[in-house]
């Protein structure tokens, strides 16, 4: 049985603010970074896990990542993997680290990024991508792996086990059908802030001409400029000139495009705020996006604003227009609080904001009773990586639908992966199927020399002035 016996940990950072990419108005300079750890046992098996940020303060969560990692030292891997839900809350439990958190904070994404690479190491041990391992388990295997702490007022053991019951006599199928024809996908990284208005509506051309059909824009630094670029990205989407040979318009109210704002393409657009608003304001700021028909605004205000994300949509909904948050949303309770509120009508998990596979599984469920569609986020490095295998688990395994289901797809950062996502001539994302990837998370070694902080060949040549 192997054992744990030593892990390495990298502060991974890529200097994508040279360029702008990953811009919004409340982040408005990001290095897209990974807190990157693998953990080692004493045979060949391995597990690679991160946790995203974007620049300074990586090393904190690297520091953070060794604390969590050490209590994984010495461990039998079997014992570990028997039981993954109580492994979970054994991971969480530090009898001093616990403090610093609980379960929020630096201490919260360094522990995503060890469950992560603990469920990685599982899927590599059985040999079967993380989102195979979990949509094999039984219901009983299922809800064993699941963090339920805190969430039974929202969900018991018991609900979530008849849930996945029913869902398992029509897993294969949801398999084969995702399998053909891959997992819809929205692209965000046409739509930066920091991008000018030439290169939105190259980068927009060129996703419609890819099979794209949903597209997110950042707002919130100026209602102009937004109303502007909204139009300039709709004049495109809307207008089938842009769509690739042979692809028709889709039915604006066809049954998965219903009550999004669909335009006469089928084409959907959603708005990002990033935080930027109070609650009166944000309601104010998007009702004057209305001509733009945005599906949904994202992060209106502050993450932790439960009811103010309630009011927001409650003023919104007579304007046909949506809320989604997420990212931002550091554990499950808070997930859990937005969904009894009824203060979202899109949950947008976070792969390693929420502390890895175990909570996300928790808010899985959650949002499959409340009825609320996950449209995970992605917008970092290694995200896109990760969520596919979450969307794959929740279309499969629980809530057996992906009729409403976006999920973001950004295209930066993939070639530093060994087991990159990729996406078909749809726009769907392809479902990975190499049985030694794990949970597709590993970086490769060269990737790592470079961008190392701050001993990386790129960052000493950068410190040197010849990036
Ligand atoms: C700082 C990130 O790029 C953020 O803007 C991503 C985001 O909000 C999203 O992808 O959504
Ligand atoms: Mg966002």
């Amino acid at each position: 049985m192997p054992k744990i016996t030593d892990f390495e940990i990298h502060d991974v950072r890529f200097p994508t603010s040279l360029s702008g990419d990953g811009t919004d108005a409340m982040n408005t300079e990001c290095d897209y970074s990974s807190a990157y750890v693998t953990l080692k046992t004493d045979t060949d098996l391995v597990g690679h896990g991160m946790t995203f940020t974007i620049g300074r303060g990586n090393d904190i969560v690297c520091t953070a990542v060794r604390e969590v990692a050490n209590r994984l030292v010495g461990k039998d891997t079997e014992e570990l993997f028997s039981n993954m839900g109580k492994t979970w809350d054994y991971m969480m439990s530090d009898p001093q680290l616990r403090w610093i958190g609980p379960e929020k904070g630096v201490i919260h994404i360094a522990s995503g990024a060890v469950n992560n690479a603990l469920w990685d190491m599982y899927a590599r041990a059985r040999q079967k991508p993380l989102w195979k391992l979990i949509v094999d388990f039984t219901p009983e295997e299922f809800v064993n792996s699941v963090a339920f702490r805190y969430i039974s007022d929202a969900i018991t053991k018991e609900e979530a086990l008849e849930m996945l019951k029913q869902k398992e006599a029509t897993k294969k199928e949801r398999e084969e059908l995702v399998r053909e024809i891959g997992y819809p996908a929205y692209v965000t990284s046409a739509g930066w802030l920091g991008y000018s208005d030439e290169k939105v509506a190259r980068l927009t051309k060129e996703a419609v001409a890819a099979g794209f059909n949903h597209f997110k824009m950042k707002v919130g630094a100026n209602q102009a400029n937004d109303l502007r670029r909204g139009k300039i990205i709709r004049s495109i989407i809307d207008d089938p000139q842009h769509l690739p040979p042979g692809l028709k318009p889709r039915d604006p109210n066809g049954p998965d495009l219903k009550g999004k704002n669909a335009g006469p393409t089928g084409a959907v657009l959603m708005i990002d705020a990033n935080q930027v608003w109070d609650v009166p304001q944000a309601i104010e700021y998007v009702k004057g996006l209305e001509e733009i028909k945005p599906w949904f605004i994202e992060e209106p205000t502050a993450p932790d604003d439960i009811l103010g994300h309630a009011s927001i949509r409650k003023a919104l909904k007579p304007h046909g227009i949506g809320v989604a948050t997420g990212e931002h949303a550091h554990n499950r309770m808070v997930f859990k609080q937005l969904l009894q509120a009824e203060a979202i009508d899109v949950c947008q998990i976070d792969s390693c904001r929420l502390a890895g596979v175990s909570e996300v599984l928790s808010v899985l469920l959650m949002a499959a009773k409340f009825g609320v569609p996950v449209c995970p986020h992605a917008g970092g490095v290694g995200l896109c990586e990760y969520v596919i295998h979450l969307s794959l688990i929740d279309y499969i395994a629980v809530s057996g639908t992906m009729e409403r289901n976006v999920l973001e797809f950004v295209d930066h950062l993939h070639e530093h992966f060994v087991t990159p996502c990729s996406i078909n001539s749809k726009g769907r994302y392809n479902v990975p199927t190499n049985a030694n990837e794990g949970y597709s998370i590993e970086m490769h070694k060269s990737s790592i020399a470079e961008y190392e902080w701050p001993s990386g060949s790129y960052w000493v040549s950068a410190k040197a002035g010849k990036p």
